[in-house]
């Protein structure tokens, strides 16, 4: 299982550019996450959250800057090394889970279809033992579309956990679920950053920071408290 790995950030600037407009979406954002804590990035709407977890997930490089995943800096590598480097390291969970699941997969196929990449270094978890160790034995073989929202946003963890990722980035979590999903998402987070993985999240809802903790403050790009 993954022990985690630790992530920081260096004087994180990201600017964006739209109809000849510049956006300062990042300004100087410094933080770092030992392997296996959690951070929880919080801020109003536009406050460069989903900026953040991209720049983070190396799906969008920085305008200036570092981020560091382990010793390896995300910001130097090539297309190709970054790709090995989310292979094998990183997971990340998007904010609709019907954008992560095969919706008329069952909750099984959906572990083994994020599987897919092959490759050396990377590691599998056994889809049936991992559902069961999230405590979704239950729905493990449930078709997708047939399930609740928040069970959903479950499976949907559970398939970014598939490669047993050393960090596993979670956007909106909780994003459109009632009390009760939430808490059995936020109880399957816990269990997960419990377990080894370093856990970021990003979240407009302060109850999920009070939860996982960790919490970093962003407003107008910049962050105002850790
Ligand atoms: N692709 C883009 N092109 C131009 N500007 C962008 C782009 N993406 C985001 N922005 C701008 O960058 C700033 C930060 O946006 P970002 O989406 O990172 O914030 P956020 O905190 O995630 O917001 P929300 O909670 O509403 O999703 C905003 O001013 C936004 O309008």
């Amino acid at each position: 299982m993954s022990a985690g790995l630790p992530v920081r950030a260096e004087h994180l600037d990201h600017e964006y550019e739209a109809e000849g407009e510049r956006v300062q979406a990042l300004v100087d954002v410094a933080f770092q996450v030992a392997a296996g804590e959690r951070l929880t990035v919080v801020g109003p709407s536009g406050s460069g959250k989903s900026t953040l977890l991209t720049v983070l997930a190396g799906l969008q490089r920085p305008t200036g800057g570092r981020v560091l995943v382990g010793d390896q800096d995300l910001t130097a590598l090539s297309e190709t090394e970054l790709v090995t480097l989310r292979r094998q390291h990183l997971a990340v969970v998007v904010q609709d889970p019907r954008r992560n699941l095969l919706p008329y997969g069952t909750a099984v196929d959906n572990v083994r279809f994020a599987q897919r990449p092959a490759g050396r270094g990377v590691r599998r978890r056994d889809p049936i033992e991992l559902l069961r160790s999230l405590g979704l034995d239950a729905v493990a073989h449930d078709r997708v579309d047939r399930l609740s929202g928040g069970e959903r946003q479950r499976i949907a963890i559970a398939a970014g956990l598939a490669l047993d990722p050393d960090v596993l980035l979670v956007d909106e979590p909780t994003s459109a679920l009632d009390a009760r999903s939430r808490d059995e998402v936020l109880d399957l987070l816990e269990r997960v950053a419990g377990e080894g993985a370093t856990l970021i999240s990003i979240t407009h809802d302060r109850v999920v920071a009070d939860r996982l903790g960790g919490v970093l403050v962003l407003d107008g790009g910049k962050v105002v408290a850790p």
